[in-house]
């Protein structure tokens, strides 16, 4: 997995590396420039644009420089808007800064007109992962002029005024498309952020990860390269039994749409049979939308211990006696998916947390997990909370939303690449859980089950937003998972 490596150990590594290959640093940034010129070309190829570069004292406005060079070598016409004298400015901004070509416009910033011609591009390489204070002065009323700008923005490794772990104070950059180098800096995830980053690339400048290993922290980013080693794979001789006997416990009169969905997903997760216990008064006259649901009873002595893996919350209602869920957990004793009115039980009767069996797979939304721990200032405060809860409660802890993270009970913090806006409809979590819980079912550990889960969710998302766009819908989401397998190559 692709460790995050903290904002204040960049410099660091970048020496490093650059010493380790026998390069100097402002060949690493040539590199980095080189990378950025070259998605810029192939996303915006119209040769007669006007781009202007904003860059700051620092190697982020070196970066800004090369790469103002770089495209004014491939046609573009380039106006640079400096801030600092350059002698005030870094050893390889100044490198950088001798280097820019007459055909390039060089403009100090208090000399600007701030005039930007229509159908222009913005990059701002003002501040990258150095950033240590907030935005003032004629900084922040350039970049105040810049997000008014119907012009397209582009964002160089970080959006300027966003540091790198923490929540944005103040004024930030708001970009269009952020493309940032080797790894993803932690803010980038963050919710509150969505609207500086915009589109988020990752560029490979040629820092192998084993060389990022080592200056890894607890955070890591999960690529579609992670997932297929996780998985089992299956024989022809394989029968049902082996791809696992999964119970999906929710649903209350008028609320068997959840559960039904969370089956579903199962079924085409690869479970072989799916069991479903809606909680009525006579369950087994439920008609599900899908006949390979089967119908279980789970109350008095039920035998539970013939599950694989159970799911259980969705639509489950707020008329659940806590003992029940209790009796659930003690009875079955194995790891088990917990979800929405199971995280609320849990919620209103936190006695009942020391009973979630070990290696549990938790799967709140912000709003869930709130009702949990309690109400957090930001992203950056529930990351930490949730990890907490992770470690000391022995459970995996999926938090759901953009970037979702999986918070491991070894202190390890996953944050998820896949998924997109459209997947924020009705039933989307529901899905979530059937397919954890049908991994889970099949034999792979609760880690493995989180990791594919949640990554292929988001995968499945992706693709059926293709087609429907904001018209998607949960059950679109499932009808796309079997996709996914194809797409990641898995049997
Ligand atoms: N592997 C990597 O990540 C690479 C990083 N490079 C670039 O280097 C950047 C980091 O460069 P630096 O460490 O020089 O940091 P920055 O360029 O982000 O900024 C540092 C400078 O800005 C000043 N500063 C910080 N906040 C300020 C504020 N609010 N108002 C006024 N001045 C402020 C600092 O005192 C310092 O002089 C990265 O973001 C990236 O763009 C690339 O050149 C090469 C490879
Ligand atoms: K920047």
């Amino acid at each position: 997995m692709l460790p995050i490596v903290k904002g204040n150990r960049i410099k660091e590594l970048d020496q490093q590396f650059a010493v380790s290959k026998n390069i100097t640093s402002v060949d690493l940034m040539e590199q980095a420039s080189d990378a950025f010129s070259n998605w810029f070309c192939s996303n915006f190829e119209d040769r007669s644009l006007s781009v202007y570069v904003f860059c700051g004292s620092g190697n982020n406005g070196g970066d800004g420089l090369a790469i103002a060079r770089l495209l004014d070598q491939k046609g573009y016409s380039v106006t640079v808007v400096y801030f600092e004298d350059v002698q005030l400015c870094s050893e390889d901004y100044q490198s950088n800064f001798n280097r820019i070509p007459e055909s390039v416009t060089l403009v100090k910033a208090d000399a600007w007109d701030g005039e930007i011609a229509e159908g222009s591009i913005i990059i701002d390489a003002v501040f990258g992962v150095g950033l240590n204070r907030a935005i003032g002065g004629a900084i922040h009323n350039i970049i105040d002029l810049l997000n008014s700008s119907s012009a397209i923005r582009l964002a160089v490794d970080l959006p300027t005024g966003l540091p790198a772990e923490s929540v944005v104070d103040g004024l930030a950059f708001h970009a269009d498309f952020t493309l940032t180098f080797q790894f993803p800096k932690l803010s980038l995830l963050f919710p509150e952020h969505i609207k500086f980053v915009g589109e988020l690339h990752l560029l490979d400048i040629g820092i192998d990860d084993e060389f990022l290993e080592k200056f890894q922290g607890n955070s890591f980013y999960i690529r579609k390269q992670d997932i297929l080693g996780r998985h089992k794979s299956f024989h022809r001789f394989s029968h049902k039994g082996d791809f696992g006997r999964v119970l999906l416990i929710g649903g209350a009169p008028g609320k068997l749409g959840a559960v039904s969905l969370s089956s579903y997903a199962a079924l085409r997760t690869g479970s072989g049979l799916v069991f479903c216990a809606p909680e009525f008064e006579e369950p087994l006259e439920i008609q599900f939308p899908y006949e390979e649901i089967m119908v279980y009873q789970t109350r008095a002595n039920a035998d539970l211990s013939v599950m694989d893996a159970i799911g259980i919350g969705p639509g489950w209602g707020n008329a659940i006696d806590p003992d029940y869920f209790l009796s659930i957990m003690v009875r079955f004793d194995k790891p088990m998916v917990i979800d929405a009115d199971a995280l609320n039980l849990l919620a209103q009767n936190p006695k009942l947390i020391k009973y979630v069996p070990e290696n549990s797979i938790l799967t709140p939304h912000l709003k869930e997990f709130e009702r949990l721990v309690g109400k957090m200032e930001d992203h950056s405060e529930r990351i930490e909370s949730a990890s907490l809860f992770a470690v000391e409660n022995k459970v995996i802890l999926v938090l759901k939303g953009a970037h979702t993270l999986i918070a491991l009970p070894d202190g390890r913090r996953l944050f998820n690449s896949s998924g997109n806006q459209y997947m924020a409809t009705a039933g989307s979590g529901d899905v979530l859980t059937g397919m954890i819980t049908s991994f889970l079912g099949q034999g792979y550990t609760p880690e493995n089950a989180a990791i594919c889960g949640v990554y292929q969710h988001g995968l499945a998302g992706e693709m059926a937003s293709v087609a429907k766009r904001r018209g998607m819908i949960a059950s679109d989401i499932i009808e796309k998972i079997p996709d996914t397998f194809i797409d990641l190559g898995i049997k």
